[in-house]
């Protein structure tokens, strides 16, 4: 039988592998996710700070327009593959442009030593990624200094970007999802399929409220954790929740029933680049 543990082991590591080659002391990486540990040595997640929502009505602030938006994502990134998931199932692929930056952390300006996100020079640099063609950045740090003067967060993939008012609309994931499911199907090609459809909508959300801290934030919180007990206690919850997804999947299709839902989209990102995304640091053991 497939098993989901045997798919994600032995290298347990994940996204800390994608900044390794460029990895600088903590001290000097302020304002990014490796900064975000407690006083317990735990990884601690820092809410997303642009929550603005596109809607389908035209009178809107940001209404639902084709061409208007654009996506920048990480291939490398979960979160920001949640999003072209969805632009590509639902059919935004002609509505919404997107880009990806280079999958490997640079540097991220030349006055400071902080690391993140960054364009390549040229379209042939890096497989898939591309530069900044819409505004010229170099980064995306650069992307939020355009849309806020005084922003003091983390630079993070996903952005949605406004090419109209030149600012983020939103950077939260599971909002630009919900966004993307809805809000854009009067030009999306694929209008009729809805990824939260009411009648699964309580179902859908008491699945994401243990498969996101165990597993799509889990990783997180094993592959930054700074002290072994956190880290144990998230790989703990980390193999349980995988064990409960094996046991729901063996037993029928989808991870809500027999049909495909935001929860299973949300779940697949995570669990297809495991392997890819997380090869050399920060290995995670069985327990
Ligand atoms: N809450 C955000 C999280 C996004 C996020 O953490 N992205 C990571 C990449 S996987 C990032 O861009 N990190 C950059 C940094 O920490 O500086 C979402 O779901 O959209």
């Amino acid at each position: 039988m497939f098993c989901l543990r045997s798919l994600l082991l032995p290298k347990y590591s994940f996204t800390l592998s994608l900044f390794s080659h460029n990895y600088k002391p903590i001290v000097e990486m302020a304002r990014s996710s490796l900064d975000e540990i407690s006083d317990t040595g735990a990884f601690k997640r820092s809410a997303s700070t642009f929550r603005n929502f596109i809607s389908r009505d035209p009178n809107s602030q940001f209404p639902a327009e084709s061409g208007r938006y654009h996506l920048y994502i990480s291939y490398a990134c979960p979160w920001a593959c949640r999003c072209l998931a969805y632009l590509n199932i639902k059919g935004l692929n002609k509505a919404i442009s997107f880009s990806a930056v280079k999958p490997i952390w640079g540097r991220i300006k030349e006055s400071d030593d902080l690391m993140g996100w960054v364009f390549p020079e040229s379209k042939t640099e890096v497989l898939g990624a591309e530069p900044d063609h819409l505004n010229g950045a170099k980064s995306v740090r650069e992307l939020y200094e355009i849309a806020s003067t005084n922003y003091a967060g983390k630079y993070t993939v996903p952005i949605l970007w406004d090419k109209k008012l030149k600012t983020i609309v939103n950077n939260e994931s599971s909002e630009i999802i919900r966004m993307f499911n809805i809000e854009f199907n009067d030009i999306a090609e694929n209008r009729t399929l809805d990824l939260y459809p009411s009648e699964l909508k309580a179902q859908i959300d008491e699945t994401n409220e243990w498969i996101y801290p165990d597993i799509n934030n889990g990783v997180y919180k094993c592959g930054f954790a700074k002290k072994q007990e956190p880290y144990n206690d998230a790989a703990r919850q980390l193999y349980e929740a995988l064990d409960k997804c094996e046991d729901i999947l063996s037993k029928q299709r989808y991870i809500c029933g027999n049909k495909l839902t935001e929860a299973d989209i949300r779940l697949f990102v995570t669990l297809i680049r495991f392997d890819e995304a997380r090869a050399t640091a920060i290995p995670v053991s069985a327990g």
